[in-house]
């Protein structure tokens, strides 16, 4: 392992321009202020200096083996003492939040989100690390020179890789949006099987690496199943901080309830999204409210509620696709952010959001052991608890069972990834994501 040792009391650092060792570290540890340079390109005759009365005489540190780490990028190389800078001094801990394919069109929009602080908030330092794939891997160059010029002070470290075993070392956060989209004539299943692969493999190196609390997101499609593989294959982690994205449904519902009632979409609260992010999840204007009051006495017309109103917020994304050429990118970028938030910060008093979180005791009488959107709250601190009053009727509860049995169709289409024994694929034929139609 290659370790620059410096001693004299001005530390000044140059080297020649090469593709450096991935382990070439510089580090001054009683200080925390650090120049960690692996496998980076960096300019000719790069030169650091530090007076003396900001650092101690620097030694040289022992670093973890270089393999277990994917690769910095430019200017994230370096790293310093959030404590030696005044504005930093009240900065929190640095977190570690890992996003998959983040050459994607939705990472587009959700990474510099993170990296403003709009979602972790200003004082939060983050450090992203981007797992991207061979194919995508000058793309994520790109995008990390993109962070790089936009000089987000609360943006510490960025790297890069294709390998998630590496990239989701000690994650904190786990946005996980690659997956491959439906191609013309692909089934169902197929698209489940080529997926659900890649969120086996993804389960299995959060289970090796990432922190023992790391809270995961799934976006890429068909999300809830992919979620249940991944917690599957992730036995060291509670299944409990599994979550599948349905807050783009959740935000689709709220919309179109401002728009039929006239109100601005601040004004409609408690809206859950049942289910499977599909064709067949369930917006539940039963339980909404307009202004306080029960959805179904601000909008009279019920014919709407259940049937266009339903309609709409199912098909929403496929609606997008015809309009756009591509999926929700953007809005689906927001709606992440919102989910984060809402586990981060307390939920306001009698309200709720939705998420896809594993059926494990739930007090619906939903099936075990899927993942299936459902209304949660929670203190901020990460975590969620399920929203226990909530009521029934016969249209919500023909509704549940319909998306509840899509679900359970999944899982068995899945079983070979799940350590559940023998896949059997009899998919309801109208299976659909929502940007299929
Ligand atoms: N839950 C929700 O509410 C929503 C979910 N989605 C889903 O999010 C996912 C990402 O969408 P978006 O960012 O627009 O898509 P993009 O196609 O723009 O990017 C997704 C990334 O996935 C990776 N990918 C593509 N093919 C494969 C493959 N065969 N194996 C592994 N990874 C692959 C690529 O990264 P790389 O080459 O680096 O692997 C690509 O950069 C999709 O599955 C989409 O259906 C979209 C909208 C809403
Ligand atoms: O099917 C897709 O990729 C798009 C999608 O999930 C949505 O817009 O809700």
């Amino acid at each position: 392992m290659a370790v620059a040792e410096l001693t004299s009391p001005t530390v000044a650092y140059t080297h020649t321009p090469t593709r450096l060792h991935s382990s070439s570290q510089l580090s001054l540890s009683s200080t925390h202020l650090s120049f960690r340079l692996r496998r980076s390109f960096r300019p000719q005759n790069t030169r650091i200096t530090c007076s003396v009365d900001q650092v101690q005489a620097p030694v040289a540190v022992e670093t973890k083996k270089s393999t277990d780490k994917s690769d910095c990028f430019g200017v994230f190389c370096q790293t310093y003492d959030l404590r030696a800078e005044e504005e930093t001094k009240s900065w929190k801990k640095l977190i570690n939040i890992a996003v998959s394919g983040a050459a994607g069109m939705i990472s587009n929009h959700l990474l510099f989100k993170l990296a403003s602080g709009e979602v972790f908030g200003p004082n939060q330092p983050i450090a992203l690390k981007l797992l991207g794939s061979e194919r995508s891997f000058q793309a994520l160059e790109g995008v990390a020179m993109e962070l790089e010029d936009s000089l987000y002070p609360l943006l510490r470290e960025v790297s890069i890789g294709i390998n998630p075993y590496e990239v989701f070392e000690d994650a904190e956060w786990a946005l996980l949006i690659g997956a491959k989209p439906r191609g013309p004539g692909m089934e169902r299943a197929d698209l489940l099987d080529i997926n659900g692969q890649i969120f086996a493999e993804q389960g299995k190196a959060l289970n090796a690496v990432a922190s023992r609390n790391v809270k995961v997101i799934v976006v890429g499609n068909p999300c809830n199943t992919n979620a249940l593989i991944c917690l599957k294959n992730a036995p060291n982690i509670p299944a409990k901080n599994f979550h599948a994205l349905t807050r783009l449904d959740e935000n689709r519902a709220k919309c179109q309830l401002a728009l039929k009632a006239g109100v601005f979409y601040d004004k409609v609260s408690n809206v859950t999204i049942w289910g499977n992010h599909s064709t067949t999840q369930v917006p539940d204007f039963l339980n909404a409210r307009i202004n306080g009051l029960p959805v179904k006495e601000v909008i009279k017309d019920h014919k709407w509620l259940e049937e266009e109103f339903t309609e709409m917020v199912q098909k929403r994304g496929g609606l997008l696709i015809q309009k756009w050429g591509r999926s929700s990118a953007a809005s689906t970028a927001v709606s992440i952010a919102d989910a984060i938030k809402s586990l981060i910060t307390p939920t306001p008093e009698g309200d709720w959001f939705s998420s896809g979180v594993y059926t494990n005791g739930n007090p619906y009488g939903i099936a075990e052991g899927l993942v299936f959107s459902m209304p949660c709250r929670s203190k901020g601190d990460g975590d969620y608890e399920l929203v226990k009053d909530v009521i029934f009727d016969d249209y919500l509860l023909k509704k549940i069972t319909k998306t509840e049995a899509e679900l359970l169709a999944e899982k068995r289409c899945v079983a070979h990834l799940t350590g559940e024994g023998i896949a059997f694929c009899d998919l309801p034929e109208d299976t659909m994501l929502p940007g299929e139609m």
